[in-house]
């Protein structure tokens, strides 16, 4: 079977800044790939490359079977892939469901639909005609997910969701990430919590400088946690 992500030798750049060098990365689906490493190794610009936002100059991209020549954000949609951005980029003016309806835009079919989303999480029912930008940190991060979910995707790319939260708040993501990925869709988690890290991923690929140094098993263990952690210690 096809990957659902394949990164081959992909080199990227800012203007004239050479970020990824020769970077390879692969998510088979279902996986769950937890891609870490020390702030500014270049994490963030594997996923602005898929998306188009960083110039992919030299490598290959394939999204399943297809061949990603021209790198937009719609072209991942479509083909399955979608950004939980860091930051989660909540948009203002639109209320929880209006923001939820937005991820629906690429018109992908499938198993989430809002009555699904607010099972999943039923705080966002709750404030269903709040602006987004109103609730909590926690509950934007649900938010987050689940307008990326309303695009009925096969790969979800969650770049640092857990940034800025409470423990409680992680430990409900965490439960989340986990049914979501146990219904069959593919998680590559960015992430610097090593112990969500080992909660929910199967496999980590660790960067340095712009590329994947190391690869290998994932456990919820104190072993993995341990072998993780080496890789994002300054
Ligand atoms: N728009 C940009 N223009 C130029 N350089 C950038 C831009 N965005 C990021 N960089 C640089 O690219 C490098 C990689 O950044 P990136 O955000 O991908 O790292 P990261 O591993 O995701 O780190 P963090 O955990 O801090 O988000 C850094 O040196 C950063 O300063």
């Amino acid at each position: 079977m096809n990957a659902l992500l394949k990164l081959d030798r992909v080199n990227a750049f800012y203007g004239s800044a050479h970020i990824l060098h020769n970077l390879s990365l692969t998510v088979k689906p279902g996986e769950r790939v937890a891609l870490v490493g020390r702030n500014g190794v270049g994490k963030t610009t594997v996923v602005n490359t898929i998306l188009g936002l960083a110039a992919l100059r030299g490598g290959q991209i394939h999204l399943g079977a297809h061949h990603l020549a021209r790198p937009r954000p719609y072209v991942a949609a479509q083909h399955g892939i979608v950004v939980v951005p860091q930051g989660r980029r909540i948009v203002a003016n639109l209320s929880v469901e209006e923001n939820l309806h937005l991820g629906a835009a690429v018109g992908r079919k499938g198993p989430w639909t809002v009555p699904e989303i607010y099972k999943l999480f039923p705080i966002l029912q709750e404030r269903a005609h709040t602006p987004g930008t109103a609730l909590s940190g926690g509950q934007q991060q649900m938010l987050a997910v689940g307008r990326a979910l309303m695009a009925n995707p096969s790969l979800i790319l969650l770049d640092e969701p857990t940034e800025g939260l409470a423990p409680v708040i992680v430990d409900q993501l965490a439960d989340i990430f986990n049914r979501v990925a146990a219904q069959g869709t593919a998680l590559l988690l960015i992430e610097q919590n090593m112990s969500l890290v080992v909660r929910v991923a199967e496999r980590y690929c660790a960067m340095a400088k712009g590329a994947v140094v190391a690869e290998g098993p994932v456990e919820n263990s104190r072993a993995s946690l341990h072998d993780l952690e080496a890789h994002v210690m300054v």
